[in-house]
């Protein structure tokens, strides 16, 4: 492998991440500007002289360190609570640029009762609208076996289940207890492997709850586990009302990878109190590689009044390359798609750094 001078702070970079140590500034500026072509330098590099080992460890670093992984959850999270039912043709829309914006995973739909939700009412027919051998994978919620039975037939590949630690939350939410809804998970999660479909868990009100306070991390974790022995790939730690700080963030991490390895955990923030970004940093500095957010930070869930939208994807894909991660997300593009739906939904614009990068595109300077 030729070393050049570019290369070197680089490698220096890579180095200090894999020991955790921080990236000096001259390697974080060279990260933020070379890494995706570096990326593809090394593993080609590997591959050409035969450095397998080499190709193998770097695969491994990419995998576990290099690279973070977005969930965006704008067109279920996002558009689930909207008063004014969005058309089918928008929701389609959105979710085809999202698409194009190289979001690895896109939660597309909710098979959920649509006297409950009614704005999710048309799941069906989205996810049989798109193209389920994409890159992209396209997840569902599932509450129950009617709503996997629906997400079966209209084609889904992937769903996501979701509980609480909170047992008024549970109740208003999905209408039972957490006992309760273990039982009927349990067998969600058997049907759905035997379908062939691989299965998310979430675990809302992790910090706390809208109807009982402060959640103990012990009960989080329990609740977790639980779901992640049922067979769920990865546990989603949702805080539904958006009240975590940094602090907490850190510590119930912490506490729930005691039971669960950290890259099977993803984090799920809500903005109401502007902490999410300094939430996902911790998290990120925890070991967490997979994010939830939503473009241009829509939404907000119907049984947590007064819950803000989820993290704006825009600020999580700005933070990440700015940390040196790679996402896989082209931000100029997403940043149109925020904007685009915004104005769809008659919302301003509810993204710092797509606000930034819009104000930039169209001064014709980006
Ligand atoms: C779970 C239920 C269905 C129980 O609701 P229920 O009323 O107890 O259910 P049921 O079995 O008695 O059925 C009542 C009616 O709903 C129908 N039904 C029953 N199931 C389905 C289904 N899957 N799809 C379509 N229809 C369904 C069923 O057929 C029946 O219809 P009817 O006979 O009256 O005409 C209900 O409580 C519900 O739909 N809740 C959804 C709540 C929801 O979507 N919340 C928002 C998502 S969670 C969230 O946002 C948090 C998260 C994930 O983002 C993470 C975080 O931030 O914390």
């Amino acid at each position: 492998m030729n070393f050049s001078l570019k290369t070197i702070p680089k490698l220096g970079a890579i180095a200090a991440r894999l020991s955790a140590r921080p990236l000096s500034t001259a390697a974080q500026v060279s990260l933020q500007f070379h890494s995706r072509h570096l990326v593809l330098m090394i593993f080609l590099d590997a591959l050409y002289n035969k450095h397998i080992q080499f190709g193998f460890c770097f695969f491994f670093f990419l995998q576990n360190n290099g690279f973070i992984k977005i969930v965006e959850v704008g067109p279920r999270d996002g558009l689930q609570n909207e008063s004014k039912i969005v058309s089918f043709e928008t929701k389609l829309e959105l979710i085809n640029l999202l698409t194009n914006c190289g979001l690895p995973v896109i939660e597309a739909a909710s098979f959920v009762s649509p006297k409950w939700v009614p704005q999710m009412a048309d799941s069906s027919n989205i996810i049989k609208s798109l193209n389920q051998s994409h890159p992209t994978k396209y997840t569902s919620l599932v509450p129950n076996q009617r709503g996997l039975e629906m997400a079966h037939k209209a084609g889904a590949k992937e769903i996501a289940i979701f509980g609480a630690a909170s047992e008024t939350f549970s109740r208003k939410n999905i209408n039972c207890s957490i006992d309760e809804s273990f039982e009927k998970f349990e067998m969600v999660v058997k049907q759905a492997k035997d379908f062939g479909m691989s299965v998310r868990g979430y675990v809302s009100c992790v910090v706390a709850c809208p109807y009982e306070g402060k959640i103990s991390s012990d009960v989080v974790a329990d609740i977790s586990a639980r779901m992640f022995d049922l067979g769920c790939y990865e546990i989603s730690l949702g805080d539904t009302i958006g009240v975590a700080t940094p602090e907490e963030s850190r510590n119930l991490i912490r506490k729930v990878s005691t039971h669960i390895p950290v890259e099977n955990l993803a984090v799920h923030f809500h903005d109401t109190y502007g902490q999410a970004i300094a939430n996902i940093y911790a998290s990120i500095q925890e070991g967490i590689r997979t994010v939830d957010s939503s473009v241009a930070g829509l939404g907000g869930c119907p049984y947590a009044v007064g819950a803000s939208g989820n993290v704006a994807t825009e600020d999580v894909v700005y933070l990440a390359h700015g940390l040196g991660f790679l996402t896989g997300v082209n931000l100029e593009k997403l940043v149109r798609t925020g904007s685009w739906i915004s104005e769809e939904l008659g919302r301003p614009y509810g993204s710092k750094a797509g606000q930034a990068v819009l104000a930039k595109i169209t001064s014709n300077d980006y």
